[in-house]
């Protein structure tokens, strides 16, 4: 038998967990400053719930085998899962609802690539009940805020919209739709030339793949493209957006009109927060709006606008090793209670619980045993413990401090 974790499986040991928790108690005060609050929902799903329509491909779910008839799986996003917990559970409730959450999702490795992990951690939010410019802002901010808590400065905002990309995309055919969509995701100019289009489709894929670069420029070259009514109010209203982040400020913002998400419920802005970290661009996180997905779930198919993002933690915290931001060890103890014989064992108990009931967190250890004087010492200096409480048998305490 090897005693190994699950391939793709990760076991996260004591500094793991508390340089993990660094990032997440930063994360919660700033969601809890913009009056989010937090919702649990299952690791495990039906499959189509995660599925949502067809937004989540199959293959990206690890499914689960449960007796009865229902298919499951463990959760790859939360969205979809809180989409489904708001419209089927919390019934009269009044919007705008502000939600976070901070959980481990599951990805299916279906490249098969040799211990590729499957396991992740996102800390999110979703902002449900509100469609239009100032729910944007208010989610692009919430990011610039998480990342300033974090201390990290050198990161970039893409930003898509998925609208426009969407609709820009509805002038080809439909049959090769899903390879051009591709071949812009992708900056793939090669399948783009090999493709069956006119000259006119094919100009209009170029210009597509361009739409990359300072705001002004790219909204300015979208402009030039023969577009309707309904896609210029969409410019419209992503200028206006773009214009009322750059008067805030605080968000270096490159545009994206190629930027296409794996995840397809998106249906107006999507981003992704980038960072150059030792010259390698690593995606923190990623969202944007979805205006179809609650409607999916809704017993009477009300359509009900959502936006919200998700910073993956393992990403953030690789970036914040390298800053030297995060603690460097687990806390050590005030205390250490020692009884010297068997008669002062119970006094030793009873002196531990005294200082733990301290209104402040005390960390208070017992010494098990087995050691004599000197050893204890030893033990409490390199564990970095400040004091040593020693119990006689007639229940008094010397207490010598080690710093
Ligand atoms: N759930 C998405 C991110 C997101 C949150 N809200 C909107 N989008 C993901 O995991 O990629």
């Amino acid at each position: 038998m090897v005693y190994q974790p699950a391939s793709g499986a990760r076991d996260l040991l004591p500094l793991d967990v508390a340089q993990k928790h660094w990032i997440e108690d930063r994360l919660q005060q700033v969601f809890h400053g913009w009056g989010y609050h937090r919702i649990i929902t299952s690791t495990l799903e039906r499959m189509d719930t995660l599925m949502a329509g067809e937004a989540i491909q199959r293959q990206m779910v690890i499914q689960l085998q449960n007796g009865q008839d229902e298919e499951l799986g463990l959760r790859p996003e939360l969205t979809a899962s809180i989409a489904r917990a708001v419209v089927t559970r919390m019934a009269g409730v009044t919007y705008p609802k502000r939600l976070y959450y901070n959980a481990n999702v599951f990805r299916r490795n279906w490249e098969n690539k040799h211990n590729r992990q499957q396991e992740f951690y996102q800390a999110g939010v979703e902002l449900l009940g509100v469609g239009g410019l100032l729910a944007n802002v208010e989610v692009l901010l919430l990011v610039r805020n998480c990342l300033a808590a974090l201390g990290l400065q050198d990161w970039h905002l893409i930003l898509g919209e998925a609208g426009i990309t969407t609709s820009l995309l509805d002038a080809f055919p439909v049959k090769i739709q899903p390879q051009v969509r591709s071949a812009i995701a992708h900056l793939d100019h090669i399948a783009i030339d090999n493709l069956p289009l006119s000259d006119e489709l094919r100009h209009r894929a170029i210009i597509m793949m361009d739409l990359r670069g300072d705001s002004a420029d790219v909204l300015q070259k979208v402009s030039s493209l023969d577009l309707n009514p309904q896609q210029q109010e969409m410019v419209h209203n992503l200028k206006s957006m773009v214009e009322l982040l750059q008067s805030v400020g605080g968000v270096s913002l490159i545009l994206d009109l190629s930027l296409i998400e794996t995840i397809d419920y998106y249906t107006g802005i999507v981003f992704e927060i980038v960072t150059n970290n030792n010259s390698q661009a690593r995606v923190l996180g990623r969202g944007g709006r979805y205006d179809r997905l609650l409607g999916l779930y809704h017993p009477q198919a009300e359509d009900i606008p959502g936006i919200g993002f998700v910073l993956n933690i393992e990403d953030l915290h690789q970036v914040l090793l390298y800053n030297q931001q995060l603690p460097q060890s687990t806390a050590a103890s005030d205390w250490l209670v020692v009884p010297q014989t068997a008669e002062a064992q119970a006094a030793a108990f009873a002196y531990a619980q005294k200082l733990r009931d301290s209104t402040e967190l005390v960390r208070v250890e017992m010494d098990l045993g087995g050691k004599d004087a000197a050893t204890v010492k030893q033990y409490a200096s390199d564990r970095g413990i400040a004091q040593i409480a020693w119990i006689k048998a007639d229940g008094s305490v010397i207490c010598e401090p080690l710093v």
